[in-house]
């Protein structure tokens, strides 16, 4: 079932409502069993206990079928790129990870526990999830700035023997290729012949270019803070200058005007903002994903003026792209099979399922499916779930 649930939108949110349904915090935990009498106890914990945990020491993979920890989720973050609001820390980025916690537990049915990290050092972060490995069964990295969560993001892989993503890569790439796939329907185009511009070199601006171009599309320019990454420039770091030579193929020079005149898609994923007449000076018929948390790169009502297609990451636009659609199905369907790795494969797969469920209902304001659209996670979970064995994953 869709649940589009208008009517919960009617009521202007106010401060105080935000900020009372945060009081403690937006998760707890729950008891499998009761512990109400003697014998709750002595099963539970002292004496029957210790015969569970003498036969994991005694054959530790039991670890996954006598504790939680196989279907748990650990969603980790330095607090270095916490939405658009950038370094504000370990602690204040603890509310967004207790909400994407919420959104694992609300849309996959699974655990989840918010681990931030006071520190911003590669080693460091990298050393501390090794140690608490047994802790957990799967790590979801997020809001890790660029470009520390590239090698921190190849590192945990190399070292956990478990599902590890990057959600501001993966997560939004796969969105954001479902929706360009709703998009074209709707507007009867073609990927390969979109001209993209992408504003953004960083974790999310970086995977959303890598999957568009693995898909099709030869046409992607990228923006970071000073201008179009192009391979001329000189103060680029690794992961852009890779870039550079993979994207412009027209060899443009200077920065978000020169990119986008004669454009057919803005991607936002900046935590920027950009000017209306550059959208307006866009092609006809152009797509316009401003996904910058909490605030677009422009207002949806004045891109409305200039563009076919218009999206945000937002809860409370239509089109909401969001990595919300991608990463409770995709670690569902990870650990559903037991998948040691998450492939390209299983991304494409991903976002191929939350397009095929918006696809008999695309319209200019629903070109991906609602969060809240129950069909979405387990979609998902599935087609990541036979991607894995196809790939030889699982
Ligand atoms: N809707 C969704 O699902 C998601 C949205 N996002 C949003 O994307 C934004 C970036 O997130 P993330 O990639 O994790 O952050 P990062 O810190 O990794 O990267 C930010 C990038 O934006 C660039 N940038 C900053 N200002 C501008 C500007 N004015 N014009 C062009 N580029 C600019 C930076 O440039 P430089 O390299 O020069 O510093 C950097 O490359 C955030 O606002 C976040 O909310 C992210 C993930 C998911
Ligand atoms: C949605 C999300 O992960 C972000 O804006 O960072
Ligand atoms: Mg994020």
């Amino acid at each position: 079932m869709t649940s589009t649930d208008e009517s919960s939108m009617t009521t202007p949110i106010t401060d105080e409502e935000i900020f009372l349904s945060h009081v403690g915090g937006k998760l707890s935990t729950e008891l499998q069993s009761p512990l109400n009498t003697q014998r709750d106890l002595s099963i539970a914990y002292t004496p029957g206990v210790a015969q569970v945990s003498r036969a994991i020491a005694a054959q530790p993979e039991l670890v996954d079928r006598y504790t939680w920890t196989n279907r748990l989720v650990a969603v980790v973050s330095d607090g270095s790129a916490v939405l658009g609001l950038g370094d504000i820390g370990a602690r204040a980025s603890l509310p967004v990870m207790e909400g994407k916690s919420a959104l694992f537990r609300s849309f996959a049915g699974l655990n989840s526990i918010p681990i931030v990290l006071d520190t911003n050092d590669p080693d460091e972060i990298v050393e501390t999830l090794i140690r608490l490995r047994p802790s957990f069964g799967a790590v979801n990295l997020e809001d890790i700035s660029a470009p520390r969560c590239f090698e921190i993001e190849r590192r945990v892989i190399e070292a956990l023997d478990c599902p590890v993503m990057h959600d501001d890569q993966h997560g939004t790439a796969i969105v954001v290729l479902a929706a360009l796939k709703g998009a074209v329907k709707v507007l009867d185009r073609e990927l390969a012949d979109l001209k993209v511009v992408i504003s953004g070199a960083g974790a999310a601006g970086v995977a959303c270019a890598n999957i568009l171009l693995a898909c099709g599309i030869g046409d992607v320019v990228v923006l970071d803070s000073k201008g179009i990454v192009a391979t001329d420039r000189t103060d680029l770091n690794e992961f852009k200058a890779d870039l550079a030579g993979r994207t412009n193929p027209r060899a443009l020079t200077g920065g978000a005007a020169e990119a986008l005149a004669g454009a057919d898609v803005f991607l936002g994923v900046s935590a920027g903002t950009i000017a209306e007449e550059l959208i307006a000076s866009m092609n006809d018929g152009a797509i316009v994903f401003a996904l910058s948390n909490p605030d677009p790169e422009i207002h949806p009502d004045v891109a409305r003026k200039h563009a076919a297609i218009v999206a945000t990451g937002r809860s409370d636009f239509p089109n909401q792209i969001n990595n919300v659609l991608a990463f409770p199905g995709v670690f569902a369907g990870a650990l559903d099979v037991g998948a040691r790795r998450i492939t390209e494969n299983m991304k494409i797969a991903a976002a191929e399922a939350i397009h095929s469920v918006a696809a008999a209902a695309l319209a200019p304001d629903y070109i991906v499916p609602s969060p809240l659209d129950d069909r979405v996670a387990p979609a998902v979970a599935k087609a990541v779930a036979e991607a894995a064995q196809a790939d030889g994953v699982a």
